[in-house]
């Protein structure tokens, strides 16, 4: 009998020099340096950066490619007016995968898949994706787009565009150290959707749009909103355990637990839970986190014995809702800072490209024939 190995669960398909993952430890590393490190010390610039080259960058590298991502940030003013007519209500990683294929109509290097295009290309893309979600939250609420300042950080400059208010140097920090956790994961389903669409040879704004497509689900990147929408139908602490504990009797999922690499708690939830934890403390929001760690004993206390414990997704949106984001764009965030993984995992692919092509078990019928319509039973 031929094994299958359905979801790919443990196929190698290509090399990488720019993640690695023990997930019965719990460990995750980018460039060999794990992600507390990086959350501690760096910057969603910097980790971009270093993952696009490969290597940690010098002071003038980060400043120029800084430089760089600050001089991009606008996007045409066309773009804006069509983003504006979008119907309203309509979900943002939507309307997100739609302004990013838009974006591609104004890029006169769009066509261009030379190793130097894909580099100059993956740049606009990291610095514009920020400006698109903020004009797309604004106008779907009808307000008018924010236009980008050069003198904000790229979390600050975030913040400020969806606010229009600048935001605390803390505020900025903890949405900077959120981008930073979420930038990249080795071959997680939406990267490994763009890496699939370049290995054909295709454009680099039709590798971001897939890869968009395949994190909106929610067993991916949608599952951080999921979570918040679980959150607000327990409403509070005292029926959180009960909630838990009828859906997995029920057989139903709990969502922001459970991994397909992770055994053990993913480390990224473990930075969350402790912003998390401390903006409740010190500003007294404490609703949906208490919530959160009573989940979490019940998931711990049930599952663990299965390898099933909290994921990024778990705590992320606490974070964003304490900075004032609402729920449904906390997965348009996820793309937000996966952006820099998909074109730094693409980019590297393609260095060694081949078609990606993976084959199926035939188990349909053999010998049939066509039976003309109304013969058809
Ligand atoms: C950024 C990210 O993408 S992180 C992941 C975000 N997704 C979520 O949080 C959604 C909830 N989690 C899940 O659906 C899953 O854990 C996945 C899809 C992430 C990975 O799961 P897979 O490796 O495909 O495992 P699969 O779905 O086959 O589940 C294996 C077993 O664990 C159970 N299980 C897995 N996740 C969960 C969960 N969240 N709640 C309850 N049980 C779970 C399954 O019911 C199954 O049990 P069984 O063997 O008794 O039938
Ligand atoms: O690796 C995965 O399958 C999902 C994940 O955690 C991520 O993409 O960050």
């Amino acid at each position: 009998m031929t094994n299958i190995a359905k979801g790919l669960e443990g196929v190698l398909f290509t090399e990488t020099k720019l993640t690695f993952i023990n997930g019965t430890e719990g460990i995750l590393t980018h460039l060999g340096i794990p992600i507390q490190e990086w959350a501690e010390n760096s910057t969603f610039e910097e980790l971009s950066l270093a993952l696009l080259d490969g290597k940690l960058p010098t002071a003038s590298e980060l400043a120029a490619f800084d430089a760089d991502l600050r001089a991009n940030r606008a996007v045409p003013a066309e773009l804006l007016d069509i983003i504006k007519a979008y119907p309203k209500g309509i979900h943002p990683m939507q309307a997100l995968r739609t302004a990013v294929s838009h974006l591609a109509l104004y890029d006169k290097q769009a066509e261009d898949t030379s190793d130097t295009a894909r580099r100059a290309i993956s740049v606009r893309l990291i610095a514009q994706m920020s400006t698109l979600i903020a004009a797309i939250n604004r106008t779907q609420q009808g307000e008018e787009p924010v236009a980008p300042r050069a003198d904000l950080t790229h979390a600050g400059n975030f913040l400020y565009m969806l606010k229009g208010t600048e935001p605390t140097p803390e505020q900025s920090r903890l949405f900077d150290i959120a981008l930073v956790l979420h930038v990249d994961h080795g071959m997680n389903a939406s990267t490994f959707t763009a890496i699939a669409t370049a290995s054909t040879l295709s454009d680099q704004y039709s590798t971001a749009v897939s890869a968009i497509g395949a994190l909106k689900g929610p067993l991916h990147g949608g599952a951080n909103e999921a979570v918040m929408d679980m959150l607000d139908e327990i409403g509070t602490p005292d029926r959180a355990a009960d909630f838990i504990n009828a859906k997995l009797d029920a057989k139903e999922k709990v969502m922001g637990v459970g991994h397909r690499v992770y055994k053990y708690f993913d480390p990224r939830s473990r930075v969350l839970r402790d912003y998390a934890a401390h903006v409740a403390e010190k500003e007294g929001k404490s609703h949906y986190y208490q919530i959160l760690e009573v989940i979490e004993k019940t998931v711990v206390d049930r599952l663990s014995s299965k390898g099933i414990y909290p994921n990024v997704d778990f705590y992320s949106g606490t974070v964003y809702s304490d900075l004032g984001i609402q729920k449904e764009y906390f997965t348009p965030i996820f793309a937000l800072a996966r952006i820099s993984g998909w074109c730094a995992s693409v980019n590297e692919y393609e260095r060694d490209n081949r078609l990606l092509r993976p084959d199926a078990v035939y188990s349909g019928a053999e010998g049939a024939h066509y039976i003309q319509i109304q013969d058809r039973k």
